[in-house]
């Protein structure tokens, strides 16, 4: 299921035709259109759209693809003799990407077979047919790599600049595209590969299948057992137009592209009474999020409470005019209660949102990941999965002498406090010697600062030093280590005006970063950027912070933990029990929420029934 076939979307279409100037002088809008890729009684690749009544094909021949924006699920097919354009939408953004790669490369491809004269065509007198293309093979990449081989070679690209070959000994002008498939200049072009989306584990893709169904699933598992993963491939496989991302902080929600969950609603903080809450919830910037929204991803779900759930369920109703639970909005939610529970207002305990009145109606499948991902050492996943049902450890009292510095890179400190994160991370900022350099983001909407502020994982004002422990806030090339959560220090700044820093990582890289753009939805489905380098100060990060993270190397002082859960999301970042330090550990701190413990033995027996009842 990961992206589908690449052989069909399904997206909303528009078809026109262009005069000689590029304008369209006929369009046709296909709100719920199927697209396909296929053959021809002679090979040749045909885009066929459908509409349920007659089916429009083309044959693929030579075109320009617009794809800057197929995140979004859309992009933009111009088939050029024709002069026709196919303009895409609301299309699953990873179904896009793999149609997009498949027909690129097959075409590619297909350019390396001889052409069919017209003549060879009347002589064949074949019986028309259309066939679904098949999925992208390793040999179609070959092929397309060798073409692209030999037109380097032979200096095709360089001496034609914008022209090249579409059918081997037919030469044809191509305007240039914005398209990262498209082979416009070879010899500049990396050489293609197939499709590298990580694939699911066998329980990821089952929640998949259940989400797609359409059902309203809550879906738990333990730290690292690729929740956010999934639920990244998950708002992938969905019509963006109608997919809101969101998370329960604004760290949780940048890990999957997203907004907060508040920022969605737009009702505050929520503790206005609900009548209020509704009328905030239809303000003009708010209105289009409920009802535009079918599908509504909600990751880091623990630390939503049971009266907010409630109140969303009800405005959900109210606004959108529906009795069905939550207005008939698909929930997909995750995360784990064993983790860190909703901010207590006052000396009371906040309740969980499975405590919620409406969990029940709301909720109908209940799945849980087991397979730990982020750690793979199994003495250390065990000791993880005793800590988090509350259980202490004493292997964690050796880890107080662990070494774990190396190349003058040191530990982060999770800390309980957030006032002792800003004083140790400035603090030691300053005892280093040296010029501070400061790096100021640029931000696409300054009047936006602060809700970009409230999801960016990078701050505004960047200060940096030679020997500064910085973390990464972004994966920029995952096989060579440099992940989101990789632990460095700042070697040194480039010369030139700029002065960008250079840092080594504990994966061995060192690397100049320069500034990368993060993009955050505001109100009324607009966009606002960040532009930063993707670096944070990580002397110290606190535990609230880290949730949702992979760490290379941290050092915990337990001691204050207040919270249940604490200790585990704290522990459960680090990747190996070798990059882990605990110091002042105190066995009392280590503590499951009786709660919770109860609702997860009630969904194991709820699920064991429902496997007898299915077997039997
Ligand atoms: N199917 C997969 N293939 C490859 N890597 C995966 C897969 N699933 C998860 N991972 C990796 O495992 C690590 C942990 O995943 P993730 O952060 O999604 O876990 P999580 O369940 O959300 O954890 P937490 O509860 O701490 O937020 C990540 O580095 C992620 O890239
Ligand atoms: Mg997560």
């Amino acid at each position: 299921m990961d992206g589908g076939a690449g052989d069909q979307l399904q997206c909303s279409a528009a078809v026109e035709r262009l005069n000689a100037a590029g304008q369209a002088i006929k369009r046709q809008v296909i709100r719920k259109a199927t697209v396909l890729l296929g053959r021809n009684e002679f090979q040749e690749i045909i885009i066929r759209i459908e509409d349920g009544k007659v089916p429009q094909s083309y044959v693929l021949k030579e075109f320009k693809l617009f794809t800057k924006f197929v995140k979004e699920g859309k992009c933009t097919v111009q088939l050029l003799p024709e002069n026709i354009q196919l303009l895409i939408s609301n299309c699953p953004p990873d179904q896009l990407n793999v149609f997009l790669k498949t027909l690129s490369i097959k075409h590619q491809a297909w350019q390396t077979l001889k052409p069919l004269t017209y003549r060879d065509k009347l002589k064949a007198a074949l019986p028309r047919s259309f066939e679904t293309i098949s999925p992208l093979q390793q040999r179609d990449v070959q092929k397309a790599n060798e073409l692209r081989s030999k037109a380097t070679s032979k200096g095709l690209a360089d001496r034609t600049n914008n022209t090249m070959r579409t059918v081997p000994g037919q030469q044809v002008k191509r305007p240039r595209s914005d398209c990262d498939f498209s082979p416009a200049n070879p010899s500049k072009r990396p050489v293609l590969s197939l499709p590298a989306a990580r694939k699911l584990n066998k329980e990821q893709a089952a929640v998949l299948t259940a989400v797609l169904s359409g059902k309203n699933v809550f879906f738990t598992g333990s730290a690292g057992t690729g929740k956010s993963f999934l639920l990244k491939r998950i708002v992938g496989s969905l019509p963006p137009k109608s997919t809101y991302a969101t998370a329960s902080t604004g760290v949780a929600a940048c890990h999957i592209g997203g907004t907060t969950l508040h920022s969605f609603a737009g009702i505050g903080s929520g503790a206005a009474p609900l009548e209020q809450c509704i009328e905030l919830a239809q303000r003009p910037g708010v209105l289009p999020h409920w009802t535009l929204c079918r599908h509504l991803v909600i990751d880091e779900v623990s630390m939503v409470d049971a009266p907010l759930f409630d109140k969303l369920e009800a405005i959900a109703r109210s606004v959108r005019r529906s009795t069905e639970p939550f207005g008939g909005i698909q929930l997909i939610m995750c995360g784990d209660f064993l983790q860190l529970p909703p901010v207590s207002k006052g000396k009371e305990k906040a309740a969980f949102c499975f405590q919620a009145r409406s969990w029940r109606k709301v909720i109908q499948v209940n799945m849980e990941l087991t397979e730990v991902r982020r750690q793979t050492d199994q003495s250390f996943i065990s000791l993880l999965q005793a800590v988090r049902v509350g259980r202490y450890c004493h292997t964690l009292m050796e880890s107080a002498y662990h070494k774990i510095e190396r190349d003058g890179i040191l530990a982060t400190r999770l800390c309980t406090h957030k006032d002792d994160v800003e004083l140790t991370n400035e603090n030691k900022l300053k005892q280093l010697p040296g010029s501070e350099h400061v790096f100021e983001a640029l931000d696409s909407d300054p009047s936006q600062v602060k809700t970009i502020d409230a999801q960016s994982p990078v701050s505004r004002a960047l200060q940096l030093k030679v020997g500064a422990q910085v973390m990464l806030t972004r994966n920029l090339e995952v096989e060579r280590g440099l992940v989101n959560g990789a632990r460095g220090v700042v070697l040194g700044f480039e010369p030139g005006k700029q002065g960008l820093p250079r840092v080594r990582f504990l994966c061995g890289a060192t690397e100049v970063l320069k500034r990368e753009r993060w993009m955050f939805k505001v109100g009324g489905g607009l966009y606002v950027s960040r532009q930063q380098l993707p670096l944070k100060l990580a002397w110290a990060i606190s535990i609230h912070k880290s949730q949702g993270m992979t760490l290379d190397c941290v050092e915990i002082s337990l001691a204050r933990v207040f919270e249940c859960g604490q200790a585990y999301v704290a522990l459960s970042r680090a990747k190996t029990l070798e990059g882990l330090r605990v110091m002042d550990f105190d066995p009392r701190v280590v503590r499951a929420d009786p709660d919770v413990l109860l609702f997860y033995k009630q969904l194991r027996k709820e699920r064991l029934l429902m496997q007898v009842g299915v077997e039997s």
